[in-house]
């Protein structure tokens, strides 16, 4: 494939060579206090500002193989882009996708309760739908923010402050997560999570969250994404009493290492 294949892309496809980011700050078991609980999470944090992190095995095997078997009975629409002349086939982003709502059906409904016990420093209510996307062999999405154009429904419940990605399928070959101006790319595996925020804690645009799919050179890669909401997340946070600044990433970019990591790391099982 050369680059002239991936119309749209603008950034240097050797970005999607990189793997794993040199400046990885932690990678095993954390403990997230929230709500007076602690709660035992496998994370890699790629990034700090902004937060950048990775939950791995956020997802058992067979959560990850009844979501795709439910998603996978789901009409996937080629993705479209609005334009000028009517709705055209997109070129920046290359792939087939669906909405599933939270509680469409009894497995997304359990996947969405999962999400919701194990990470509740934000609020997923206030999350669009899940949106799948399915990249076949070329697919693509080109790098881009998150965050949306400003209209009446962004002015009720905020914009896009963090992208929470379920890996459900990854690609035999190409496919990462690339951000192009932290010069990381994420490979995860089936059943990790990759968060990001797309805003800084004033609101405005994180221009470093800027981010795309690698283009698929072999195989077939399927995500999972929720789109969180800004209002409301601040009340969940611990207090940090920053005008203009609502929200503090610390709590999620600086977990406590827990007394439980020996028990975690030694295979405790996590239902
Ligand atoms: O599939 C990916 O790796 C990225 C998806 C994405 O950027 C999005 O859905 O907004
Ligand atoms: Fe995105």
């Amino acid at each position: 494939h050369g680059d002239h294949e991936y119309e749209g892309w603008q950034y240097p496809l050797s970005d999607c060579d990189q793997r794993r980011s040199p400046n990885s700050v932690y990678n095993d078991y954390r403990c997230y206090n929230s709500h007076m609980n602690l709660i035992p999470l496998r994370v890699e944090v790629l990034s700090k500002n902004p937060a950048l992190l990775v939950f791995h095995e956020f997802f058992s095997k067979s959560r990850i193989a009844n979501f795709l078997s439910m998603a996978s009975e789901k009409e996937m629409e080629e993705t479209s882009v609005e334009g000028a002349e009517g709705t055209v086939k997109s070129r920046t982003r290359v792939a087939h996708g669906t909405w599933i709502d939270h509680h469409e059906n009894i497995v997304a409904s359990d996947m969405f309760h999962h999400i919701q016990s194990k990470f509740n420093t934000i609020d997923f209510d206030r999350a669009e739908a899940f949106h799948v996307l399915r990249y076949g062999p070329g697919g693509h999405y080109a790098p881009h923010y998150d965050m949306l154009q400003h209209d009446t429904a962004v002015e009720l419940v905020g914009n896009r402050i963090v992208t929470f990605l379920t890996v459900l399928k990854t690609a035999q070959k190409g496919g990462g997560t690339v951000f192009p101006r932290l010069g990381i790319t994420v490979q995860p595996n089936p059943g990790d999570v990759m968060f990001w925020f797309n805003m800084e804690p004033d609101a405005s645009k994180a221009m470093d969250s800027l981010h795309g799919a690698c283009p698929i050179l072999e195989g077939e890669k399927i995500g999972a994404t929720l789109w969180v909401k800004a209002f409301g997340q601040e009340f969940l946070t611990r207090c940090p009493m920053k005008e203009g600044a609502p929200f503090d990433y610390n709590p999620l970019v600086e977990p406590r290492k827990s007394v439980y990591d020996e028990a975690l790391l030694s295979g405790l099982h996590l239902f």
